[in-house]
């Protein structure tokens, strides 16, 4: 996003209390691999919750219940008072990699999701040139994914869920594949971004400054079967900076709760793995 773009932009309002998100006792099995213990967890309107846990604990695995990608095994997942059966154009999924078709311009890969809806072309383009530019990327419309760095990529597929309207807006792990100083200009950016979009958002990730950084409130995972081990407020106002004391407090806070966990999980995995030899 552009300098200019995020000055002009609204202070954000804070996150609602209904809820729009929510899980009750869910229970994740893969064949006869219990991923996911029992999760409940309400998220509300507007809220913007990121979700951490040691790897392999079941992050994604939640997150594709959401989207309704995956089934429970036991629980429910609601979103507005409704069971969630699969996916939907209320929810919108950017992934790790980019998921761009190389073969489309940046516009028609923003549009592709509006395309299929069937919504008229100049409607689609439209939607999809407001959150091109409010992502940075006017002027590339036309440009190819070849020609895009990580980070413009990574833009365009969440302008292209953002063009879509969903109501949710999920992420997993979305800065993952970046190098460093792209992935802190993308930190920035979402913050702001965010105020614009002004919708639900689930963020998976493995890093707890990016965490701290953008989310309302912090859900922590333990080791797999996950169950959620501690959910922390951040109380905060936006844009947040690394360097501020009172986001580094944060930070210690959430990796401190991490740290025992991902002791927990690598003494499982070494004795497993002893077992075995
Ligand atoms: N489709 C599947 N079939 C079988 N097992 C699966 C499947 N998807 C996930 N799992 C298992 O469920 C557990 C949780 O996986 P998941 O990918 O949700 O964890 P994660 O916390 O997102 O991992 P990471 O931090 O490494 O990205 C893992 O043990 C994984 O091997």
């Amino acid at each position: 996003m552009s300098v200019e773009t995020a000055k002009i932009l609204p202070l954000r309002d804070g996150a609602g209390t209904k809820p729009k998100i929510v899980a009750k006792n869910v229970q994740k099995y893969f064949g006869n691999v219990l991923a996911m213990e029992d999760i409940s967890c309400t998220i509300n309107e507007r809220e913007f919750v990121a979700i951490i846990g040691p790897s392999g604990c079941g992050k994604s695995t939640f997150l594709y219940l959401i989207a309704g990608f995956e089934k429970a095994s036991q629980g429910e997942l609601l979103i507005n008072n409704e069971l969630v059966v699969g996916p939907g154009p209320d929810r919108g999924v950017v992934f790790q990699e980019f998921v761009l078709f190389p073969w489309l311009t940046v516009l028609r890969n923003a549009t592709l999701g509006l395309d299929i809806k069937g919504v008229p072309r100049q409607e689609a383009e439209e939607r999809a040139r407001k959150w091109l530019r409010l992502t940075g990327l006017s002027g590339f419309e036309n440009a190819y994914p070849s020609s895009l760095s990580g980070g413009m990529k990574q833009r365009v597929a969440i302008a292209r869920a953002l063009s879509y309207d969903p109501e949710v807006l999920l992420l997993d792990e979305p800065f993952g594949a970046l190098d460093v100083q792209t992935k802190n200009y993308m930190i920035q950016d979402l913050q702001n971004l965010w105020v614009e979009a002004n919708r639900t958002i689930v963020m998976i990730t493995h890093s707890v400054s990016e965490a701290v950084q953008l989310a309302d409130r912090v859900l922590i995972l333990s080791s797999r079967p996950s169950r959620i081990i501690a959910d922390v407020a951040i109380k905060l106002p936006h844009p947040r900076d690394l360097r501020d004391p009172q986001v580094r407090r944060y930070e210690d806070e959430v990796t401190a709760l991490l740290s025992a966990e991902v002791d927990k999980a690598m003494k499982r995995e070494r004795q497993t793995f002893a077992g075995r030899s």
